[in-house]
Order: C-alpha cells, then sequence, then structure tokens
C-alpha cells in the first residue's frame, strides 16, 4: 500500500541552479539538458542494450515513475523529468541515483567480493561500459 509523503514535497520542482549543483554532488554522469536530466549508457551490443533497458524498467515500474528511453544498438539514454509538476522533482533524482547504482553495479570490484562480476575482458560475456 503506498503512502502520501507527509514531509517531501514529491511535485516540488527544483530551479536549474538547483538541479545542476544536486547533479555535480550526487549524480556527476547526469546533466541537465531542455528540462531533463538524462544520462546515456554504453554497451557492447543489442543484448547489452536490452539488458539495460529491461533494468531500467522494472525499476521504474516499481518506482512509479518512468523515464524515457531512446536506444541504439549499443547506447540507451535515460532521461527523467516529473510529468505532473512540468519539471524535475525529488522523483527524479531518487530514481536516478537508483538506477546509476544498479546499472553501474560491479559486484566483483571489491577485493575478495562473493560475487565475481561479469567478465570485462571477454566479449562473450561483456555487455556493459562502465564509465
Ligand atoms: C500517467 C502518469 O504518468 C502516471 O500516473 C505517473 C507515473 N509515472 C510518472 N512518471 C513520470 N516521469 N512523471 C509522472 O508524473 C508520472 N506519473
Amino acid at each position: 500500500m503506498t503512502t502520501q509523503s507527509q514531509t517531501i514535497d514529491r511535485k516540488k520542482t527544483f530551479s536549474p541552479e538547483e538541479i545542476e549543483a544536486r547533479l555535480k554532488a550526487d549524480l556527476p554522469h547526469w546533466r541537465l539538458e531542455d528540462g531533463w536530466i538524462r544520462r546515456t549508457y554504453k554497451t557492447n551490443s543489442w543484448k547489452g542494450t536490452l539488458m539495460v533497458i529491461n533494468a531500467v524498467g522494472h525499476l521504474a515500474e516499481a518506482a512509479w515513475h518512468h523515464p524515457d528511453l531512446t536506444a541504439s544498438y549499443a547506447w540507451v539514454e535515460v532521461r527523467l523529468q516529473s510529468h505532473d509538476a512540468k519539471g524535475i522533482t525529488v522523483r527524479d533524482f531518487a530514481l536516478a541515483q537508483k538506477i546509476e547504482e544498479v546499472v553501474m553495479w560491479q559486484p566483483g570490484a571489491a577485493p575478495d567480493a562473493p560475487l565475481e562480476g561479469t567478465p570485462q575482458h571477454d566479449l562473450r560475456f561483456s555487455y556493459l561500459k562502465y564509465d
């Protein structure tokens, strides 16, 4: 059951200056352009692109906040804005944060991590360009 927030204003929009400051601090790979915060993920193939699209799709549906997506063979651009507020709200930052955390997750990066992660040097398996 969803609860209406008592403290945060999900419809409050931020100024371009506030957005830029927040992206610089928390989402350095994201940028503000034409009223959307946006991030492009590069992949090694259409299959990798589809994997990213589906991961983002799940997060968006779980969040009940949906991006616009543009995709090509080896990249997908994720764009976020809050349609009902006609601007960028806390919902956009929160979903962008989760997308970035999930898509750029590299479990094998930590020393003696339990999960080894996708082999990066074998194009049979590597599907995402981490940046
Ligand atoms: C139809 C309407 O877009 C939806 O009810 C919800 C869910 N997803 C949404 N996603 C985004 N980006 N903005 C919204 O205002 C929004 N509203």
